[in-house]
């Protein structure tokens, strides 16, 4: 039996039962999923503030899932917030839901697409793109301007939102495929796959397998290098708990 620990790295309880339900959705049926969120941080993350605060929380369940024992570890924000820092500090693989989302779609289309929240995390996900080497893999960006949290309220303006946007980037983009772009939207996935006739991919559970792949080929985050552990140093105040 392994163990993945699946991060909301948000503080919305109904969006990490969102995210662990499509994370249980694949999970082989060895491995068990821990899907958490931080007890303290940000609502929704929508920003480069709300990364920044969000980052912490990470690191916070990075360890907490150390010592459960966890096998490997998604942080399932579109924005993959901490995920560098996640990494010194864990031994498991760490993988987050854009960099898996990304991944995937260039193993099944020459172009992809990024359907996402709200305009001002473009250029996050942008940032990511350039970060992770698929500039060039990605024919558009579409924000389907509400609010993360909005995918959460129960009215499916969101979710009916999303299925638009995703018609128009098949209709205009020229892609082949279509990236979920938030944790929020991850059981929209199969649905829009089967409607539109190609592949739309959520990142929780792209990385899910991705972390399953990892752990049973014998692999965990390398600690030759940067990602070695953090150097020792006396944390003080709030940041304690991290020592
Ligand atoms: N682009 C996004 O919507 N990012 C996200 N903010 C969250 O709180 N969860 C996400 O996946």
């Amino acid at each position: 039996m392994s163990l993945i620990q699946v991060i909301n790295p948000n503080t919305s309880l109904a969006m990490t039962e969102t995210i662990g339900q499509a994370a249980r959705a694949v999970a082989a049926p060895g491995t068990e999923i821990l899907a958490v969120s931080p007890s303290q941080g940000v609502p929704s993350i929508e920003g480069h503030f709300d990364e920044a605060i969000a980052a912490i929380g990470v690191l916070e369940q990075i360890k907490l899932g150390r010592a459960q024992g966890v096998s490997g570890h998604v942080i399932a924000c579109f924005g993959d917030p901490g995920l560098l820092a996640a990494r010194e500090l864990a031994s498991g693989p760490v993988i987050g839901i854009a960099e898996a989302a990304m991944h995937t779609a260039t193993l099944l289309a020459t172009r992809f697409s990024i359907v996402t929240t709200l305009p001002r995390t473009l250029v996050i996900a942008r940032h990511l793109l350039q970060q992770y080497g698929f500039t060039h893999h990605c024919a558009a960006l579409h924000a389907i301007d509400l609010p993360v949290l909005a995918l959460e309220d129960g009215s499916g303006l969101a979710q009916e939102k999303v299925r638009q946007r995703c018609i128009q980037a098949k209709r205009e983009d020229g892609s082949g495929a279509i990236v979920l772009g938030c944790g929020g939207m991850a059981t929209l996935a199969g649905e829009l796959t089967q409607e539109l006739g190609l592949p739309v991919i959520d990142g929780v559970s792209a990385a899910v397998k991705m972390v399953e792949s990892l752990v049973a080929l014998g692999f965990g985050t390398s600690k030759h290098g940067d990602l070695a552990w953090p150097l020792q140093k006396p944390l003080s105040g709030a940041f304690q708990h991290l020592n």
